[in-house]
């Protein structure tokens, strides 16, 4: 695992954005031959889909031939709902790329079937040939997408109920009302997110430091979803300095130490 430690959020969220950039911009995507993307939602992710508009609307990239799986979505709220994840990746982000919406594919919590839908969005990621960077948060206790605490760590699409903690956690998005949460979620599972070529997970916030060292220096454990990143050949996390307060100062050291003669993705932009 490759963790790198950036000073605050706004330089974690540029590193970001140059790193997904210089892996599309080496894919070389074609209509034939896309670039298959996984994305969050969340207050994590904000700063790195605002530096990709940045550098789309620059011309530096084009989503043109990228494919988007987004990770998760509310049941039954209405998709045009303002805290729907919908809503929330069309404002924060396709509407200021130039995505054709055809290769939108977010998770339907209105579907009448909801089993059959997340069959449905497996069986779209395997016809797509998989995803190859999977971009995510995750929570304070660690849960990545809606895979809450206790999530068997080979999981797939599917309903999950929220936790008590998520719904406290998200109700800050429903005028802090526990109560309009909804309680439940389609989600793609932890195996889902681990099948991506790459896995790219940000961590912001001192009230991720927790998270950060089960992720890091944890055992790998359905208890902290997001441990399963130590079975990826590829998996990087990027957190900010906020988020370092509880890993070992040798632990800490280490991934700077080792980081030092890496590229800064920034280099490999055109
Ligand atoms: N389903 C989402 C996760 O994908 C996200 O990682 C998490 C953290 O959100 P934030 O980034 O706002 O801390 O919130 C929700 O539970």
């Amino acid at each position: 695992m490759r963790l790198i430690i950036q000073p605050d959020s706004e330089r974690l969220a540029q590193w970001a954005a140059n790193y997904i950039a210089s892996k599309i911009i080496k894919a070389n995507p074609t209509p034939e031959k896309p670039f298959k993307l996984g994305l969050p939602t969340g207050s994590s992710p904000l700063g790195t889909y605002s530096a990709l508009i940045k550098l789309c609307q620059k011309g530096t990239i084009s989503f043109k031939n990228v494919i988007t799986f987004n990770m998760d979505e509310y049941v039954g709220l209405p998709k045009d709902h303002p805290e729907s994840y919908h809503s929330f990746m069309w404002n924060n982000f396709f509407n200021h790329i130039d995505i054709r919406p055809e290769n939108v594919h977010i998770l339907n919590g209105n579907a009448e079937n909801l089993e059959a839908e997340c069959q449905a969005y497996e069986d779209a990621i395997r016809d797509a040939g998989g995803i190859d960077l999977f971009l995510g948060g995750i929570g304070p206790d660690g849960h990545i997408a809606f895979n809450e605490p206790g999530s068997s760590l080979s999981s797939r699409t599917r309903v999950k109920r929220l936790t008590t903690d998520t719904i406290i956690a998200n109700s800050r998005f429903f005028d802090n009302d526990v109560n309009k949460v909804p309680k439940s979620a389609l989600t793609v599972g932890v195996g889902t997110v681990m099948d991506a070529k790459e896995v790219l997970i940000l961590v912001n916030g001192h009230h991720k430091a927790r998270a950060l060292r089960h992720a890091v220096e944890g055992s790998i454990t359905q208890m902290w979803t997001i441990s399963a990143i130590q079975l990826h050949p590829k998996g990087i996390i990027v957190c900010d300095e906020a988020a370092c307060v509880e890993l070992k100062v040798g632990t800490y050291n280490y991934f700077l130490d080792i980081e030092q003669g890496n590229l800064n993705p920034e280099s490999l932009l055109p």
